[in-house]
């Protein structure tokens, strides 16, 4: 009795699934949404992605490639990177975005761990050194649910790549994307930012653990360092704003045991309920570029439409309170 029950509500959750993907797939697939735009919108615009290798990142890539823009890929992994690089080149000289060579110097990759802030002040170092302008920041590399592991530095691995990294980069580019002005600062965050707390007395999280909470607060810190970084940024005619991308298929949960028998039901369910990355990218392209959000910032969007935020996450005191204490964290003198 007990086993025909669990296979028959196996067999309901499977057909729901089927029909909610056939009704997904029915619809125009993958296409480009509100982010899309004309081939030639971000000619001449310097872009910089972090973790632009993989899922959103790399779906925001060639989405600004086809746009026109010149697109730097930060990333940690110079092979990985590279092969991506590959694979997006070629894909845009099929699209016929360019002839066999034409995106010679329109993507570069440049190595940027953001786990190791030696590397993202040497990164930032030569970028300065060989870019005369930044449009676009997109702050987009994540790491999610990692066991408990610290940076070089010494700090918990999701507050400091997450947060911590992104803070000392966007810190040290700040004076070439106000050169460049006007210029955007895209943050990629998370909804799951309503399940953290900045818990000041243990922001290295070395009295407790907890995968979940620890991702949630780095997401958090993204939207608290958004608006100080926006309030702070007034006048300057460079803006920020943060989204959430809903939820992509993409490696991010590489750190969750999915038992083996689960998997494949696991496959099926992100098959047809989850963003593909290129729909989850809308987002970071339509802040990227879009005219509509010129001038707009400090703002949380979702599916390039803004969202309110919850109280928590407005905060004006904690938002300053984080600043400073990152400030000291990354080592950034006043
Ligand atoms: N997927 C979702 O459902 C979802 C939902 C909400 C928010 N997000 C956010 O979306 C962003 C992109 O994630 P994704 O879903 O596209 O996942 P992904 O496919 O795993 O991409 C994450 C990227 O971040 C890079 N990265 C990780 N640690 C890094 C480090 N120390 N230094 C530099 N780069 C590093 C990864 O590099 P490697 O390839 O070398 O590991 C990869 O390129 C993240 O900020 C994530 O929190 C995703």
């Amino acid at each position: 009795m007990a086993v025909a029950s669990v296979a028959a509500a196996l067999l309901a959750a499977l057909g729901g699934a089927l029909w909610l993907a056939a009704r997904r797939f029915s619809g125009p697939r993958n296409q480009r949404q509100q982010g899309g735009g004309d081939p030639g919108l971000m000619h001449g615009k310097t872009v910089l992605i972090t973790g632009a290798n993989s899922g959103l990142g790399r779906a925001t890539a060639a989405e600004l490639l086809r746009l026109g823009a010149r697109v730097i890929m930060g990333c940690r992994d110079r092979a990985r990177a590279e092969e991506a690089a590959g694979q997006l080149r070629q894909e845009l000289c099929q699209a016929g975005g360019a002839g066999p060579d034409g995106t010679d110097g329109q993507l570069v990759v440049k190595e940027l761990d953001l786990a190791s802030l030696r590397s993202v002040r040497a990164f930032c170092q030569e970028l300065l050194q060989e870019e005369p302008r930044l449009d676009v920041l997109i702050n987009n590399a994540g790491v999610f649910h990692c066991p408990y592991t610290k940076t070089e530095d010494g700090f918990e691995m999701q507050f400091g790549v997450n947060h911590l990294g992104h803070f000392l980069l966007t810190n040290l580019l700040l004076g070439l994307l106000k050169s460049s002005a006007p210029s955007r600062i895209v943050v990629v965050s998370s909804k799951l930012y309503k399940y953290g707390e900045i818990n000041f007395e243990d922001l290295n999280s070395e009295q407790s653990y907890n995968k979940s909470f620890c991702y949630s607060r780095s997401k958090l810190a993204n939207i608290l360092f958004t608006r100080e970084l926006a309030r702070r940024l007034e006048g300057t005619n460079v803006t920020v704003n943060v989204l959430h991308p809903g939820i992509v298929r993409t490696n991010l949960g590489r750190h969750i045991h999915i038992p083996l028998l689960a998997r494949p039901l696991f496959n099926l369910v992100s098959w047809a309920f989850f963003k593909t990355p290129l729909e989850g990218a809308q987002t970071s392209i339509y802040l990227a570029c879009s005219p509509d959000v010129e001038g707009v910032s400090g703002r949380y969007f979702g599916d390039c439409k803004e969202e309110e935020l919850l109280p928590k996450a407005m905060d004006e005191s904690v938002a300053r309170k984080l600043w400073d204490i990152s400030e000291v964290m990354v080592g950034i003198l006043k």
